[in-house]
């Protein structure tokens, strides 16, 4: 049977990274993908572009659909406010297990809430399990085929309010045409393509970062 990836990479982070140093857990995730084995965590190149959309909007309350590793997690809780709040959506319970080490070796786990299960049953009850009004940001990365039914239900839940920012990673590898085709073209976002690679490789791809309008 042997370890997972997930877990030979939170290995890394308790063998390579300082307990409450959420910088180190990054540099030592991102050395891990780089010089040990590749996975599907959002990078550093592309995470610089995450972090800087995310001390923009500065979020009160913050969602993240496929937490998978966490790595993007703490990139994102380690930039919110005071009183911020971050939920991440996994529905995979050996991801969410390992994610939730790699956010309390980071010192984040009072800022996120690791929710087990599907985006699509959880969304519809986020407001009354966890008080939640509207979400400030939201940042997708679980499957690709999944970011256009979960926004049109984030709409329809209304947990969108006029300037909630979406950003959406891989709409160029692996891609989400309908979802990129949706928000491009809809008068109810304003978006913005922000042009990198994939994750550790040379390959083309971006992130979408989209204004809901209301
Ligand atoms: C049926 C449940 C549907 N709703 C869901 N609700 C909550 N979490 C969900 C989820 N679906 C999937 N997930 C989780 O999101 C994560 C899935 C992410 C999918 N991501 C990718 O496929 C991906 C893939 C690549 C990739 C790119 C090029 C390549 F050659 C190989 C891979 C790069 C990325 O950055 C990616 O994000 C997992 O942790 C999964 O368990
Ligand atoms: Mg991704």
């Amino acid at each position: 049977t042997g370890t997972t990836r997930p877990q030979r990479l939170l290995r890394a982070v308790q063998e390579r990274a300082t307990r409450g140093d959420s910088e180190s857990v990054i540099a030592a995730i991102d050395h891990f993908c780089r010089h040990q084995e590749w996975a599907m965590n959002v990078g550093d190149e592309k995470g610089f572009i995450l972090d800087s959309v995310v001390s923009e909007v500065s979020p009160q309350t913050a969602l993240e659909l496929g937490t998978y590793c966490g790595y993007s997690t703490v990139r994102i809780a380690r930039l919110l406010p005071p009183g911020g709040h971050l939920i991440t959506l996994e529905f995979n319970p050996n991801y969410a297990a390992v994610a939730r080490q790699v956010i309390a070796w980071a010192g984040l786990e009072d800022m996120v809430q690791v929710v087990e299960g599907a985006s699509g049953d959880w969304i519809p009850h986020l407001r009354e399990h966890f008080g939640i009004e509207s979400f400030d940001f939201v940042f997708l990365d679980h499957w690709k085929e999944l970011y256009l039914p979960d926004i049109k239900l984030l709409e329809e839940c209304g947990l969108l309010r006029k300037g909630t920012v979406l950003l959406a990673d891989n709409v160029v590898c692996p891609g989400t045409p309908d979802y990129l085709e949706y928000v491009r073209k809809s008068q109810s976002y304003e978006s913005h393509y922000f042009g990198s690679h994939l994750e550790y490789t040379r390959a083309e791809d971006g992130l979408e970062k989209s204004v809901y309008l209301g």
